[in-house]
């Protein structure tokens, strides 16, 4: 018996991983797949053709990098429920508008109407009855100077050349976006608790709490 049998996950589900940068998504994404034996969808961070001069110039390149987003996020979630579920998904289309759009908007780093073009856009695509929201979105979260390292340590140039005070405004962005998230249900994991690198074995821990709570809402799916 495999680990999503085991603690009664549907075979169908779809679970999507958000949190700010660094934090761990992809490994945890990755982590969660191999357990669940599901598929994955991964942002495609090296071809995205817009990430590199959005960091050299976060005026010119916003509303192009999110509207690039905002299609590449758009086609994985046809594709996931395509393939009818069961599908472990690295960050949410919700953050894309939530976090980043808004954030450059706020910070005058992304035009006023280009920003209402956009949100105008995403709300016709994802707010709406037909759009498909996943079973469960696992939030992780953490203290920032470990999230800081790690940006360091994996080493994305472009990332690594951008002041901490970029960083430290997301992280603070994350942390009340949470708190009034409600598109779907929410499991909160403190980074701090597990190490998937070090202790590739914890991952069924966090199996059992996924497994909880579809226990706890399999009411709602009948
Ligand atoms: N538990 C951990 N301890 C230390 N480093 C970690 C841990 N989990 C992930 N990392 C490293 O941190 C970096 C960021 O992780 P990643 O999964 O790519 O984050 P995200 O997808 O959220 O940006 C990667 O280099 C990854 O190997
Ligand atoms: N919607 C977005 N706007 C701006 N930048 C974004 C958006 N979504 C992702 N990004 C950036 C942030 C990172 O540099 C890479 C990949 O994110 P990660 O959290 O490491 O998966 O893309």
């Amino acid at each position: 018996m495999n680990l999503r049998e085991k603690y009664g996950i549907p075979n169908n589900a779809i679970i999507t991983i958000a949190g700010t940068v660094g934090v761990g998504k992809s490994t945890m994404t990755q982590a969660l797949a191999d357990a669940l034996q599901f598929r994955t969808s991964f942002e495609n961070v090296d071809q995205n053709p817009y990430l590199d001069l959005f960091y050299e110039d976060f005026e010119k390149w916003s509303f192009h990098l999110q509207i690039y987003f905002l299609a590449e996020r758009f086609k994985e979630q046809k594709r996931m429920f395509e393939y009818g579920g069961g599908f472990v998904q690295d960050r949410s289309i919700y953050e894309d508008t939530g976090i980043f759009a808004k954030m450059h908007q706020e910070k005058g780093t992304m035009n006023p109407v280009d920003y209402e073009t956009y949100t105008n856009l995403f709300e016709a695509m994802v707010m709406t009855p037909y759009f498909p929201h996943p079973d469960l979105l696992i939030y992780l979260e953490g203290p920032l100077d470990g999230i800081l390292s790690r940006i360091q340590e994996r080493g994305r140039h472009m990332e690594q050349q951008t002041p901490i005070s970029y960083w430290e405004e997301m992280h603070a962005r994350y942390d009340k976006w949470i708190n009034s998230f409600n598109a779907c249900p929410i499991l909160r994991l403190d980074i701090n608790d597990y190490d998937l690198l070090k202790n590739p074995q914890e991952v069924e821990t966090i199996v059992e709490r996924i497994g909880h709570f579809f226990e706890q809402t399999a009411f709602l799916r009948k």
